[in-house]
């Protein structure tokens, strides 16, 4: 048995290490110079809804897809925010290292992780911009040992 056979998911700590992570991460995010601003509207739940997202997306309850519009929601959230790439860069930085922090020890988890960050930070980013118009985006990405399934 590998010590990668347990789902990612599983691996990362499920739900609580999510919500240590994010919870940590907007922590930070809130007092950022170059963040701070574009939280300004910031609401309680949208740490809760993070946590959903990426516990979907990494293999666990679909919870974003059953009680929270799925893909299309997920997207239309960042619809009109024009977030620049200091903003996007600043924000992969930020949680990059909370994740470094507060998720495990493992170097395949820790790349994965940031693979998706990157991924998911620039598709954020190129839907806030000006004249976006969302086809049907499909369902929640799935993002595990592989990388996009
Ligand atoms: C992997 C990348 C990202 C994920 C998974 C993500 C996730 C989410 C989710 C789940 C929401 C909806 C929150 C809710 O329903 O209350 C949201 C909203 C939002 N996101 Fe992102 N996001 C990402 C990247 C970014 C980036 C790079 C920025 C800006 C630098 C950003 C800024 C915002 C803002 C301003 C909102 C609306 C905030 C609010 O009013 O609650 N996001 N994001």
């Amino acid at each position: 048995m590998s010590e990668h056979d347990e789902s990612f998911y599983d691996a990362l700590g499920g739900e609580p290490a999510l919500r240590r992570l994010i919870e940590a991460f907007y922590e930070q995010v809130l007092v950022d110079p170059v963040l701070e601003p574009v939280f300004a509207h910031f609401t309680p739940t949208h740490i809760d809804h993070v946590i959903v997202w990426l516990s979907e997306v990494f293999g666990g309850p679909a919870g974003y897809t059953e009680r929270l519009g799925g893909h299309q929601a997920l997207l239309t959230s960042h619809l009109g925010l024009g977030i620049t790439e200091e903003q996007r860069a600043r924000w992969v930085e930020v949680i990059l290292a909370t994740a470094a922090k507060e998720l495990p020890d493992d170097a395949l988890l820790q790349q994965r992780f940031a693979e998706y960050i990157e991924w998911g930070t620039r598709i954020a980013a190129s839907v806030s911009q000006p004249g976006t118009e969302l086809g049907d985006p499909g369902p929640v990405p799935h993002w595990g040992w592989e990388g996009l399934a």
